[in-house]
Order: C-alpha cells, then sequence, then structure tokens
C-alpha cells in the first residue's frame, strides 16, 4: 500500500515549506497580532502541538529529513505544509488593521480560524499512526544497516527463566535488495508460468507457485478483493521475522490485485494433519508436531508483543500456519528433519495500538470454521486473546489430529452433523481423559512418560479455550509452556 517514494521525495521537499521556520513565525506574529489577539494565541498553541509530529517527520525521513517518506505520510506532509502557510497568513493578516476592517470581516475571520483549527486537528487525529509508519521505517533502517539476525530456528527453548519483558524486534537477516519490490503483470506471468501451478485458496484468493527473475522461489497470491491486498501488504510490510511469512514484492497492474510472498514449500499445517501429506514428519512425530506449533505460537507473540505497530492476525487457522520441511537429511541416529513455520493469512489482521479498548469488527471476521472466539462473536470486539483462542483451536486440532470442524453421528436425527472440535473433544481434555481423544499416528499406545508433555500441552489448550479472553493466558504463557514440552519430548527420546 505505501511503497518508499522516490528518493528524492524528502520532508522538506513534501512539505514545500520550512515547516518548524513556518511554526516559529507563526508564533511571534500571534504575539504582536492586533486584530483576533486570542483567535491567534489560539491557534499558535494549536500550532505548537504540531512540533512533535513534525520533528518526528523529520527524524523518521531519514538523514535530517533528507531520506525517503511514505507516501501516506507524504501526503500528511503536503497538505501540512499548505495548512501552516494558511495558518501563517491568517495570523499575518490581523496585524494592524483599523476598526473598518475588523467591523468588514470579523466574521469572516472567524470562520478561518475554525477551517484552520480544524485541520490542525485531523493531522493530529491522524498523528499516532503517521508515527507508527515512520518508526518502522526507521527500524527498517536500522535492521538494514545493522543486518540484525535474531530468529528462532526451532529446536526445544531452555524453557528456564524467560524474559517476559518485550525483547527488541526480532529479523530475519535480509539484505537491501531482498526488500519487497513492485512487479508488473508481464513479471507475474512469467513468474508463475501463466499462473500454472496452484499452492492453495483461501477466502481472499488463489496462491500460485512461481519463481522470480533471480531464481527466488514464491508464492503469488492473487486476490479477488481489492480491502484484502490493501491490509495484508499494509501488515506484511514492516514484519520481519522467523515466523511469519515474508513479503517479496506486490503487483498492482492491470486490475489485478497481486501478494507475493516467499515460498514455503511444505504447504500448510492443515495439510499435514488433514490432507494430501499424510507421510510427513508432522504426522508421524509429536516432536515435530509440538515444534511446529511452538513456531506459530513464536509468530503470535511477535505480532502481540514486539512488532511496530501490534497486531492482531484475527485468522490464526491450520491453513495459515506454512511449512518448510527438510526430511531428506540423516544424521547417525536415523532419518531427521528440520522444519522451518511461518504464520500467513493476514487478510483481516489489525493494527492495535497498546492499551486501547477493543477494536469493534464486523462479523466476517470473526472468522468460522471452528476457530472463532466466542467471547468476539457475541461482542464484535477483537483483542488479542482472540488469536490465543484460535491458536488454542489448532494446538486441540494438533493433538487429535482432527480438523476444527468434524462429522458426528447425530442419534436424533440419524443423519451426520458437523460439531465444533471444541465441543467434541475439549470436554475429554477439561477431565483429563486426553487419551480419549489422543492422535495415535505418531505413537500407537502412548506410554506415560510420552504422554506427560502432552498433558502439559493439553492443560494450556483447556486454558487458551476459556470462553472469556480475560482468563485465557497471554500468548508468551503459550510460548514458554511449548518450550516445556518440546524440552521433555527431547530429552525423553525424540518421539
Ligand atoms: N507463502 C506460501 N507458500 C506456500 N503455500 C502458500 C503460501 N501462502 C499461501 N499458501 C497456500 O495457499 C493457501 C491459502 O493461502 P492464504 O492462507 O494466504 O489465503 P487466505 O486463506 O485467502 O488468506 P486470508 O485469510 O489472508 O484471506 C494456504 O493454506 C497454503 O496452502
Amino acid at each position: 500500500m505505501w511503497q518508499v517514494l522516490g528518493n528524492a521525495a524528502t520532508v522538506a521537499q513534501l512539505a514545500g515549506v520550512d515547516t518548524l521556520g513556518l511554526v516559529a513565525k507563526i508564533r511571534q506574529a500571534a504575539r504582536t497580532a492586533r486584530q483576533n489577539k486570542s483567535d491567534c494565541e489560539h491557534l499558535a498553541r494549536r500550532v505548537d502541538d504540531l512540533d512533535e509530529l513534525l520533528a518526528l517527520l523529520r527524524s523518521g525521513g531519514g538523514g535530517g529529513g533528507g531520506g525517503p517518506v511514505e507516501p501516506a505520510a507524504a501526503r500528511t506532509l503536503a497538505a501540512l505544509g499548505e495548512t501552516l502557510v494558511e495558518a501563517h497568513d491568517l495570523v499575518v493578516s490581523c496585524q494592524g488593521h483599523g476598526l473598518a476592517y475588523n467591523l468588514f470581516t470579523a466574521r469572516r475571520s472567524s470562520e478561518r480560524f475554525k477551517d484552520v483549527e480544524r485541520k490542525i486537528d485531523s493531522y493530529l487525529q491522524n498523528f499516532p499512526v503517521i508515527g507508527l509508519i515512520v518508526i518502522n521505517r526507521r527500524l527498517d533502517g536500522l535492521m538494514m544497516m545493522g543486518g540484525a539476525t535474531n530468529g528462532d530456528t526451532g529446536g526445544g527453548g531452555s524453557g528456564a527463566h524467560r524474559d517476559t519483558s518485550p525483547p527488541p524486534p526480532t529479523t530475519t537477516s535480509m539484505s537491501a535488495d531482498e526488500a519487497a519490490g513492485e512487479f508488473t503483470m508481464a513479471e507475474i506471468m512469467v513468474a508463475t508460468n501463466d499462473f500454472a501451478v496452484v499452492l492453495g485458496s483461501g477466502d481472499s484468493g488463489t496462491v500460485y507457485k512461481g519463481r522470480l527473475h533471480d531464481g527466488r522461489e514464491v508464492a503469488v497470491k492473487r486476490l479477488r478483493r481489492r480491502g484484502a491486498f490493501d491490509t495484508e501488504l499494509a501488515i506484511l510490510s514492516p514484519l520481519r521475522h522467523d515466523h511469519i511469512v515474508q513479503l517479496v514484492g506486490h503487483c498492482a497492474d492491470a486490475g489485478e490485485r497481486i501478494v507475493v510472498t516467499q515460498l514455503m514449500t511444505n504447504g500448510s499445517l492443515h495439510d499435514h494433519l488433514h490432507g494430501r501429506r499424510r507421510s510427513s514428519p508432522v504426522t508421524s512425530s509429536w516432536k515435530a508436531r509440538v515444534h511446529v506449533l511452538l513456531g506459530a505460537a513464536r509468530g503470535v507473540e511477535h505480532l502481540h508483543r514486539r512488532a511496530m505497530p501490534l497486531v492482531i492476525h484475527a485468522g490464526v487457522t491450520s491453513s495459515h500456519i506454512l511449512l518448510d520441511l527438510d526430511a531428506t537429511a540423516t544424521t547417525a541416529a536415523g532419518a531427521s528433519w528440520t522444519a522451518a513455520t511461518r504464520l500467513t493469512g493476514f487478510g483481516a489482521s489489525m493494527w492495535r495500538a497498546a492499551g486501547v479498548e477493543p477494536q469493534p469488527v464486523s462479523t466476517a471476521i470473526a472468522g468460522g470454521g471452528g476457530y472463532a472466539d466466542p467471547e468476539l462473536v457475541s461482542t464484535g470486539r477483537i483483542k488479542p486473546p482472540s488469536d490465543v483462542y484460535s491458536l488454542g483451536v489448532v494446538m486441540l486440532e494438533t493433538l487429535t489430529g482432527k480438523p476444527a470442524m468434524v462429522t458426528v453421528w447425530d442419534e436424533r436425527s440419524s443423519r451426520t452433523a458437523a460439531m465444533a472440535l471444541v465441543s467434541y473433544a475439549l470436554p475429554s481434555v477439561r477431565d483429563g481423559r486426553l487419551v480419549d481423544v489422543l492422535d495415535r499416528r505418531p505413537v500407537a499406545s502412548p506410554a506415560a512418560w510420552q504422554l506427560e508433555p502432552l498433558e502439559m500441552v493439553a492443560a494450556m489448550v483447556a486454558r487458551c479455550l476459556c470462553l472469556h479472553g480475560d482468563n485465557r493466558p497471554g500468548i508468551s504463557e503459550v510460548v514458554v509452556n511449548l518450550e516445556r514440552a518440546l524440552q521433555l519430548i527431547c530429552t525423553r527420546g525424540n518421539f
């Protein structure tokens, strides 16, 4: 949604005026105004309120105001420049006129003051959003310079004394030439061989396999709705994390709306649990399953606690947890695998300012298919615990090997009926009878020492699925639980 403008577009150029110089002049002119003095002083105070926004926009543009600016901020700057000129002219016009002028123009002046103040208020209202955009750009710049990497590469965590304070944003190493780009439709057609290979499809579009001219393999998502394109691009652009799919670029050409992301070669967790990929480590090993859940939970943790701006995913499902598995590697102990897990499906996601009230959403966003947070459905308001609920459903799905909606036999109607997995399996989990619903594909008859880590996960699932969001654990607690379960599995023989 907001590609970086050309390097020539700097803060000063976009505003078209020396904004800080104008603010000082308005202050000065208000002090010496002879007509409408109180209006002038009031206006000068409102202009003062813009100081912080101006300073942020200047520093965020990079290099003392010499760097590129996002289009949203650029538009604001250009309009802001005009408003400041208007405010200056208005205050200056109030100097040194006589009674006749005053009677003649008093009404018009008061309307002009109100108009300018209204404009200033609207900039101030947009300030948090613009500020976040600018901060993201600044962080991206720092990451590019530092080449920081701090991503999880899987395996069990220490599980001990986890620091719950938000660490600095986690990033994958991404060089400047890997920054997201804009593609033409012709480039997309070549990359996908005219949309030859379908990887999957969802609510918002169909995803195709592609290869860029530089050899990178990508997933090309052709969206049906403009809104989902804007949302997905806006949300994904600033996100850099080992458990979140990386944006490669986009195409808004020839009426098409396409988002290009890195290819995840092994499909989704859903495919492995219920679909086409029946013989994979994820089907046959509890270690692989918990490892994948941990990756997904770390992705959500990044969104909830560290991303700038913070994000509510609003669509956590097993189809939105993508995998890159390398099951071909072998070790002295036998066949082995490595796995990378990344979240996708950001078409309904939203930004969240820390400490604000839960946001109202349309019931369509409340989700469905057995993943929807019942509190969100009943209140129409979304908050981070909604993602925890949906992740709880994915965890239950992973423990039981059953999809989020199951088919059961209905005695009364003597017909099969659809039932939410939560209704079907949670009572057993809550009663401490996980074995009754546990998937037997990884281990046919699990021993008590094998059940223990899985029961740990099941206990967390029961908490994630509490009806009231406030009773659910925070996402970091879920991460710690999965780290401990994985560690236990690893120390007990990698089953
Ligand atoms: N980067 C990728 N690599 C491999 N396969 C992918 C990738 N992105 C998506 N897919 C496949 O396409 C399917 C649908 O993609 P996605 O989940 O992004 O669409 P969606 O459900 O329409 O998303 P949204 O909820 O954002 O509208 C996924 O379940 C997966 O099988």
